[in-house]
């Protein structure tokens, strides 16, 4: 892991920093309408670390990554990005931190239908207005399994080679942060293990933070670190547990919520 945080120090050219989150709350709606999302949410990830946030359905995962995304403002709490406290910062500034710092990986692959996978890939160099570093757009289609498919529109793509083209675009500004939530949702095993192989080795080769979301315990396996919500709060956690581990936890919240 030490290896792996060099390799990303000398990547970003700045230290990477965990991610800290401390006393998260969040409350949709007023009154008796209301429903508390969050309730004091801590939560450290380290460099170098593939964590996976579970539990049942409303239980807050996506909740806790819009905040971490700046796309929700919680009521209560902190949380440091970067070394930088998102609290007080403005939409322009989380747009660029966003932008900058943290990959994002929807279900959804949300590619530009006109683009080819190529100008799909850099485009978020080309909204920085950074220069297109062709080489590494290459490099990441090669990793991700979509280098004889650069020059396709996303309708002339599986959906497993969208989702990967997806994945080469969150990683072109090499974040400090991938986020992925339900990557592997609308996919195939075989897509699904490749694009799950993929978020591991950018943790172990770069030293990258990987958050996860996901419903399903073969997923979350392929964490370090598994974290389970309930009703908006922290439950349990398990450290390298099996697919079965996770399921069993998983079903045991299941019966508590
Ligand atoms: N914009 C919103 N307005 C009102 N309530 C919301 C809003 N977004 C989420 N909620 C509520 O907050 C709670 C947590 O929702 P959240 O989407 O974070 O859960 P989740 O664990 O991601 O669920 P799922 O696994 O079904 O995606 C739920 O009760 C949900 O109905």
């Amino acid at each position: 892991m030490k290896r792996a945080r060099q390799q990303a120090t000398a990547l970003a050219g700045v230290p990477p920093r965990p991610v800290v989150v401390r006393g998260l709350s969040k409350t949709y709606g007023r009154g008796a309408a209301s429903v508390k999302a969050l309730s004091g949410i801590d939560l450290t990830v380290e460099p170098g670390t593939f964590t996976a946030i579970m539990g049942p359905s409303g239980s807050g995962k996506s909740t806790l990554l819009n905040c971490l995304l700046g796309l929700e403002r919680p009521d209560a709490g902190t949380i440091h990005l970067g070394g930088q406290e998102i609290s007080g910062l403005g939409e322009t500034e989380l747009a660029v931190l966003r932008r900058s710092r943290i990959g994002v990986v929807f279900q959804a692959f949300n590619l530009m239908p006109a683009l080819s996978a190529a100008d799909n890939i850099s485009l978020p160099l080309r909204l920085a207005g950074d220069s297109i570093d062709h080489q590494l757009v290459e490099e990441l289609a090669m990793a991700v399994g979509v280098r004889e498919t650069l020059a396709r529109r996303p309708a002339e793509l599986s959906g497993g080679q969208q989702q990967r083209v997806a994945i080469a675009r969150a990683l072109i500004t090499r974040p400090e942060l991938v986020v992925a939530d339900e990557p592997t949702g609308s996919l195939d095993s075989a897509s699904a293990e490749a694009v799950l192989a993929l978020l591991r080795s950018i943790v172990d080769e770069r030293g990258q933070q990987v958050l996860l979301v996901t419903h399903d315990p073969k997923a979350a396996a392929v964490a370090d670190r598994v974290i389970f919500l309930a009703d908006g709060r922290w439950q349990d956690e398990v450290s390298g547990g099996s697919a079965s581990d996770i399921a069993a936890r998983l079903a045991r919240l299941g019966q508590r919520a």
